[in-house]
């Protein structure tokens, strides 16, 4: 039988996963949460407008505005709640938010969420519930443009694996097979690690440095590049996020990932030069334009404490993390 999926949270990600999921699956096995653009995606469904994919691509999922409203549709009834809202602390978690979806024994919960740290809530809320807990990384640059259409770009893939990485029954780790073989039923690209971490971290370099830099400077990555290009000097905003990327692979150092090092780092800097201008905008940076909260602790604020604990020194991480934290903190201010 083809497993039935709850995405909580259906915006840029979610609408894509669920695209993606509807060439393996039949699009009414998957419920996609939604809420401000509840209204466009139970009218017309999800657009995709994608350059790996191809243009005008549609999807339409079950779509409903809570929790609740799911599992009244279809009680007992989820092998996969895919998290992909926004890593943001709210009244009641999304990890409390989620319960009454999860069937113990059956449903797994796959956070695909930037950041480092971001599974623990989740481990302590459902430990000993036998809820497998999958910890994914993603490269999928995608931005809702308007409410339920949402642009991709470049590159496809996911990797998995369980959280915590040992010490888990075998069902989670099967639940993580499963779930990279559904991805790969349905043609798209994911890998299956035993321990997810180190590809976390590697994730990092990107977000922690890039997703503060544009939505603090309003600039996309390759824009903020060329904001310090300066005749016959060296490039200083390169420099500057280098720098940030050589503080988070010492952090990850620190934490036994030896492999997020020098070479990592050019690698993901590789990919913002092949790219040209104008470049790409982080999901911090959309957000930050909206007046949204950002991921600041997900993405930037753990890493720091990770860093303090371990006596890693991060004066540049920890600069960026104060900054971002009141730009955040400052679309909640009444103007
Ligand atoms: N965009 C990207 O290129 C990438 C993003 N990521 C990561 O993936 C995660 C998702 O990012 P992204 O898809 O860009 O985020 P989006 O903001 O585009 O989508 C999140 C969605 O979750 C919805 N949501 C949040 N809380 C609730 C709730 N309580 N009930 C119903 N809906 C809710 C939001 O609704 P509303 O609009 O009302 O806020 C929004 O539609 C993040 O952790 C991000 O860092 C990872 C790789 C690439
Ligand atoms: C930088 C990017 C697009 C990499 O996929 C990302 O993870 C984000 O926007 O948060």
């Amino acid at each position: 039988m083809a497993p039935r999926i709850l995405i909580f949270g259906t915006g840029s990600l979610g609408g894509v996963y669920a695209w993606v999921l509807s060439r393996a699956i039949p699009e009414s096995n998957i419920t996609a949460v939604c809420r401000s653009n509840y209204e466009a995606a139970s009218q017309r469904g999800f657009t995709i407008n994608s350059t790996l994919w191809g243009q005008g691509l549609c999807v339409r999922p079950q779509v409903v505005r809570s929790v609740s409203e799911a599992v009244a549709q279809y009680p007992l009834s989820f092998d996969y709640i895919i998290v992909t809202a926004k890593a943001i602390p709210t009244t009641l978690s999304t990890a409390e938010l989620i319960r009454p979806a999860i069937t113990p024994g059956r449903t797994a919960v796959v956070l695909v969420q930037n950041g480092i740290g971001i599974e623990e809530e989740y481990a302590r809320l459902y430990a000993g519930d036998d809820v497998p807990i999958l910890s994914t990384v993603a490269y999928l640059p995608t931005t809702q443009t308007a409410p339920a259409v949402i642009s991709h770009r470049e590159v496809e893939h996911l990797h998995v694996g369980t959280y915590p990485a040992s010490g888990v029954p075998d069902m989670h780790k099967r639940a993580a097979k499963a779930f990279v073989d559904l991805l790969t039923a349905a043609g798209a690209t994911a890998t299956l690690h035993d321990d997810v971490q180190a590809q976390r971290w590697a994730k990092l370099l990107v977000n922690g440095s890039w997703n503060p830099i544009c939505a603090l400077t309003r600039l996309r990555d390759g824009q903020f590049v060329d904001s310090g290009k300066k005749n016959g000097e060296e490039n200083e905003a390169f420099g500057f996020v280098r720098n940030i990327m050589r503080e988070i692979a010492s952090i990850a150092q620190a934490c036994g990932h030896e492999n997020v090092d020098d070479k990592m780092i050019d690698f993901q800097l590789s990919r913002m030069t092949a790219r040209g201008l104008p470049g790409l905008q982080p999901s911090m940076m959309a957000d930050a334009l909206d007046g949204k909260s950002l991921e600041v602790d997900a993405i930037v604020g753990n890493a720091v404490r990770i860093a303090r604990d371990r006596n890693v020194p991060v004066p540049l991480l920890g600069a960026v993390y104060v900054l971002a934290q009141g730009l955040s903190a400052s679309f909640s201010l009444p103007r």
